[in-house]
């Protein structure tokens, strides 16, 4: 194994204009938290148990056994080592995992949390005592073949049986039968159940349930319990997402999770203080998958960059030597927008998860008002996130060529692992239009003359007319976020009024709703646009940054802001704000600040801390030694065990042969 340094990735080093460590430090929250990461991240990328094969070389079932057998070990070692901080657990799991997950995650991500969140004292001393303790595992089923988005129209029944105190479940159609829990497959032997509850004949909506759905002696399923993978998938192959059909199945009222509302023996229905808080684990996620979004863009933008410096190509003079990939401002173009995007959602994804633990807790004590806007945030910043990761890490597949397209790069991995967080957890579309049904509230309470606060509290205020003539510098991070503000105000302003319009010309609101989604989606995007420029600006007004780390930082900034609005440059136009000449200069200034950041690109990779161990790409090593690895990895592959492979005598040999007795 090759020790040295590639010599280009030496020399980037040594050119950066910043010690890379400072933005680490700024990154994790300081050096005892930098500390901690290291230590548990090396403690189990150094762990013999979690060493194996490369799962690109396993088939499906292979992979599956792998996962599940290194998330036991995982979990045991957690517990051994008294590893229960949040933020401790995220980094030891993450190097364990590296690009995957395990059929347990789901039991972590969304069973666990709606037991904490959803039961009631006396259920969690029954159930999550045991499910902390794993002496049960259970995922989250709540979609169906026929319905995820449209949760309300979920089919499955819990219907109360007051004779016996019971709920019999059934999923009475096919279009009922649960389909992509994941780890329901094979792994679960408890789901929490969202059914519809009924009683005496009357629907009161969808509620969770605790349902035992495989022995825990056998594994087998219950009585009446229909339950199986769903087959192989885009990526995440090593999870069992499974289908589930119910047939008369009964369990206890006690298994009705009635933290907020409840069946009483007799039958009558206690309603909680709003329905909306069943989905209370929905929108714990979604906040969750702004931080995991801006963290596999991290990933695959420090493999393309590195990778970019290693990898030389072409002759940018006649004779020249070929110089590094990175030096064309094309690749800078593909590249460093990302970079810039990894940057601006690392840090929304730190302020949305704050905003999720101030509310939360608010929520706890039993104020509900901040529900909406907790909702209409994390969904609009779920969905930004998610597709910026997807788009992006494309782009840095795109960027590394035919490599790119090998498994030993990282990144078809990372992308058909990642890529669900666009549609699982609220389709893309789906949650934006929530956000939008939010911007259409408050637009319509401050024109009614009320003070909006949060993240719409800029709707209220007075949108700046534009003045033609006006020149901007079109780098002052004040003018960056003063175009976003007034870009957003402005869509969902004519929004609202297209939506007013619809009506007006004879549309009911569900028709003039649909006829104007276009507009209300471009609105809900640039509002959570808008929150991600300003959040990043707010950020650089810290202080304490070094000089260094600060004008790195700024002009990162600025890049992300003035890509978005180079981009989406119309929107700016439509109404005059900022003139043709506004957008030259941005896209001057997009140049400029390419080629400043171009001596400082790997360094800023560097910065993500991604050791090789968990990056777990060969393009993206720390060390730039790209080639012979890559031969290494191919030798590696199954196919390659033998010089013939048994095929060819089945059926190459007497194929080729007989063609060549024909001749
Ligand atoms: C290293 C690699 C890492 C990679 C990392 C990748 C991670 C990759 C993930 C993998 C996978 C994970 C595991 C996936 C696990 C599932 O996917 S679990 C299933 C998730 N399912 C969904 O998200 C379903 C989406 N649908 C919904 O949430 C809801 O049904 C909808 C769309 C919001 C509509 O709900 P609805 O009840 O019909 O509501 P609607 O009539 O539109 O609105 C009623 C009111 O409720 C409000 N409301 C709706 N929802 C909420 C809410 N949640 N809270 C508060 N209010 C709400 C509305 O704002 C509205 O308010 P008003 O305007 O009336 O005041
Ligand atoms: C990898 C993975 C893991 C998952 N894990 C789980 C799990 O553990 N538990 C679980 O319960 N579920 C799980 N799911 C299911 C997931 O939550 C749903 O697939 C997701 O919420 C999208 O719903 P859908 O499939 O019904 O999409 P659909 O709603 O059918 O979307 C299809 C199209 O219709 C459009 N559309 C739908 N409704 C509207 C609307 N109102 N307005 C405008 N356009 C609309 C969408 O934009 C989309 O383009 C998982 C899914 C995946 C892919």
């Amino acid at each position: 194994m090759a020790t040295r340094m590639n010599p280009d990735l030496k020399k980037e080093r040594e050119s950066a204009s910043f010690d890379p460590e400072k933005i680490t430090n700024f990154l994790y929250g300081g050096p005892e938290k930098l500390r901690r990461k290291r230590e548990l991240e090396s403690l189990a990328l150094n762990d013999p148990d979690f060493q194996h094969e490369d799962l690109n070389f396993m088939s499906r079932e292979q992979q599956y056994e792998t996962q599940l057998k290194k998330g036991i070990a995982m979990i045991t070692k957690m517990k051994e080592l008294n590893i229960t901080d949040f933020w401790d657990q995220y980094y030891y799991t993450t190097a364990v995992l590296v690009s995957d997950g395990y059929p347990m995650s789901v039991h972590e991500r969304m069973f666990l949390p709606t037991l904490r969140g959803q039961a009631t004292e006396q259920q969690k001393e029954k159930w999550l005592k045991m499910a902390e303790n794993y002496a049960i595992v259970g995922t989250y089923a709540q979609t169906e073949i026929g319905h995820g988005t449209f949760v309300r129209g979920l089919e499955t029944t819990a219907t109360f049986d007051p004779k016996t105190q019971e709920f019999i479940l059934n999923t009475p159609t096919l279009s009922a039968s649960k389909w992509w829990p994941g780890g329901m497959g094979k792994t679960s032997n408890y789901v929490v159940l969202m059914a519809q509850l009924y009683i005496r004949g009357k629907s009161y909506g969808v509620h969770p349930f605790m349902l035992q759905i495989r022995s825990l002696e056998d594994h087998k399923p219950m009585p009446g319990v229909t339950v199986g993978d769903i087959g192989p998938k885009f990526g995440y192959d090593f999870m069992d997402n499974g289908f589930l059909a119910l047939n008369n199945v009964r369990i206890p009222r006690e298994n009705m999770l009635k933290k907020y509302s409840r069946v009483e023996p007799d039958g009558t229905y206690v309603k909680p203080p709003s329905t909306k808080l069943t989905y209370g684990t929905m929108v714990l996620v979604r906040a969750g998958i702004v931080m995991s979004s801006s963290r596999v863009l991290a990933r695959a933008v420090t493999i393309a960059t590195r990778y970019s410096c290693v990898r030389r190509q072409s002759e940018m003079k006649p004779g020249h030597p070929e110089p590094q990939v990175l030096d064309y401002v094309t690749q800078q173009y593909k590249l460093f927008p990302n970079l810039a995007a990894a940057y601006a959602f690392w840090l929304t994804g730190q302020t949305m998860m704050s905003v999720y633990n101030k509310s939360s807790s608010q929520i706890e004590k039993g104020d509900i008002s901040v529900l909406p806007e907790l909702h209409a945030l994390s969904a609009g910043l779920k969905a930004l996130s998610s597709a910026r990761a997807d788009v992006g890490m494309e782009e840095c597949r795109l960027a590394c060529g035919g490599h790119g397209y090998s498994h030993a790069s990282g990144l078809p991995r990372l992308y058909t692992n990642s890529t669900p967080a666009a549609t699982a957890e609220g389709e893309h579309v789906v949650l934006m239009l929530q956000t939008a049904r939010y911007l259409m509230k408050s637009y319509t309470q401050s024109v009614q003359g009320e003070k909006l606060a949060g993240s719409v509290a800029y709707l209220s205020g007075v949108q700046p007319v534009p003045v033609a003539g006006r020149t901007r510098n079109m780098l002052d991070l004040g003018v960056l976020c003063d175009a976003y503000e007034h870009r957003a105000a402005r869509l969902v302003r004519e929004a609202a009024e297209q939506l007013r319009s619809e009506m007006q010309a004879g549309k009911d609101q569900a028709d003039a709703w649909n006829a104007t989604s276009v507009d209300l989606l471009k609105a809900a995007t640039a509002h959570s646009q808008y929150f991600v420029v300003r959040n990043f600006a707010e950020r650089l007004t810290d202080t304490t940054l070094d000089s260094s780390v600060f004008a790195v930082l700024t002009r990162l900034c600025q890049l992300y802001a003035l890509h978005g609005l180079v981009t989406n440059s119309g929107d700016f136009l439509e109404d005059d704000y900022l003139t043709g000449a506004d957008i030259r200069q941005a896209r001057r200034h997009i140049n400029t600040l390419m080629a400043k950041l171009r001596p400082d690109a790997v360094a800023l990779v560097d910065a993500f801390d991604y050791p090789d161990g968990i990056l777990n790409s060969i393009l993206g090593r720390y060390d730039g030694n790209v080639y012979e690895h890559l031969l290494e990895w191919a030798k590696a592959s199954p196919l390659n065990i033998t010089d013939v492979h048994q095929s060819y005598q089945k059926y190459l040999k007497p194929f080729l042969q007989a063609n060549r007795a024909k001749l």
